[in-house]
């Protein structure tokens, strides 16, 4: 089942030049995607490439300086800053890039608490119309059962519901987030990198916890700069550069020299990784204001297979053996 899909969506912050002129500068265009119900979608990408503000705009969390245009929608039905908000950390969570979203004096058992709120219109066997004192405790009772089932899920002990985040270790910290992204069952989690610079035993923790949450129907937009350990765990690949998605593949498409890739952009992503011995895409290294003030292709100034039809406009997403391409050239 699609839970979300991205139709069109640009993103552009304004900016006031001299005293009444705003520029309008576009750093997302034409984005369009979905997102699936049991299924954890990559993205993946160059930094800058608009990964973040993908989320943010998903979560109605932009700055206010920003013009979304375009349109998203969650399970068909079109998704407006109101939606946006009253979806927000009940049926839409966002696993966040670090603790520092964590409430620094709010101790972590109120903190998960308050997200297992979010699930209680749908999911509250004790209903609080009318509610009584008997009713009040058993209620509380209630929360506190759910709130050690979802610390000792993710190996919690119970006495952490008592702490602060400042006396919580990385490790801990970090399962306390997703305890409190996916305290409110959401139908679909939005974690934007959540796996920086966390060593090896942490970071394999981590993807068996999202896989999880997968494989009990939940959709994940897994937002990371680490190909490997999104093709451990992705059903599929988006991969954008400079402001739009240019490629949709399967993990098994992250093969060999990139001969099964569709755009060429995502074959040198592939072939610039370490085991693949760091070679480098030919032509200049854009910056990314000239990438974006170029209405065309925006991979066109470094892409080996351009022509000059590549500058003209921005090719239309199509799709091409069992994935998607943005590229007239790719076969
Ligand atoms: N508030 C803002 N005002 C103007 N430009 C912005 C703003 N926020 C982001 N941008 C620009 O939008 C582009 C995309 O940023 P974004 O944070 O989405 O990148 P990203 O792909 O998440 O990168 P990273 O992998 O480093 O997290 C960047 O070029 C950034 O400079
Ligand atoms: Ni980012």
């Amino acid at each position: 089942m699609t839970l979300l899909k991205i139709d069109n969506l640009s993103v552009s912050f304004a900016r006031g030049k001299g005293l009444f002129r705003v520029e309008e500068t576009e750093v997302i265009h034409g984005l369009s995607m979905t997102a699936q119900a049991g299924r954890i979608t990559a993205v993946i990408g160059a930094s800058g490439s608009g990964k973040s503000l993908l989320a943010h705009a998903i979560l109605g969390i932009l700055p206010s300086n920003a013009i979304t245009r375009g349109t998203l929608y969650f399970k068909g039905a079109p998704m407006n800053n109101a939606a946006k908000t009253e979806l927000r950390g009940r049926r839409l969570a966002l696993v966040p890039q670090s603790v520092q979203y964590l409430d620094p004096l709010m101790k972590v058992g109120a903190q998960v608490s308050y997200s297992l709120e979010g699930s209680n219109e749908r999911n509250d066997p004790i209903k609080m119309k009318g509610a009584n004192t008997s009713r009040i405790h058993a209620r509380k009772k209630l929360m506190q059962e759910r709130l050690g089932v979802i610390l000792r899920k993710y190996g919690l002990a119970t006495d952490v519901k008592e702490r602060y985040p400042f006396e919580l270790s990385g490790g801990m910290a970090r399962r306390v987030l997703l305890s409190i992204a996916t305290a409110g069952e959401p139908e679909l989690i939005i974690a934007d990198e959540p796996t920086p610079g966390i060593h090896v035993e942490a970071l394999s923790e981590t993807l068996r916890h999202f896989r999880s949450i997968a494989d009990q129907g939940a959709g994940i937009l897994w937002i990371t700069h680490d190909i490997e350990s999104a093709l451990q765990i992705a059903d599929e690949l988006v991969v954008f550069y400079a402001g739009t998605n240019v490629e949709t593949a399967r993990p098994e498409d992250f093969t060999g020299s990139g001969e099964l890739l569709r755009h060429p952009y995502s074959k040198a992503l592939w072939n610039a990784l370490p085991h693949n011995g760091f070679k480098m895409p030919p032509g200049p290294q854009l910056t990314l204001d000239r990438d974006l003030h170029s209405s065309g292709c925006k991979y066109a100034h470094r892409c080996p297979m351009a022509t000059w039809e590549c500058t003209e406009e921005l090719p239309l997403l199509r799709e091409l053996r069992g994935g998607e391409v943005r590229c007239i050239h790719a076969t």
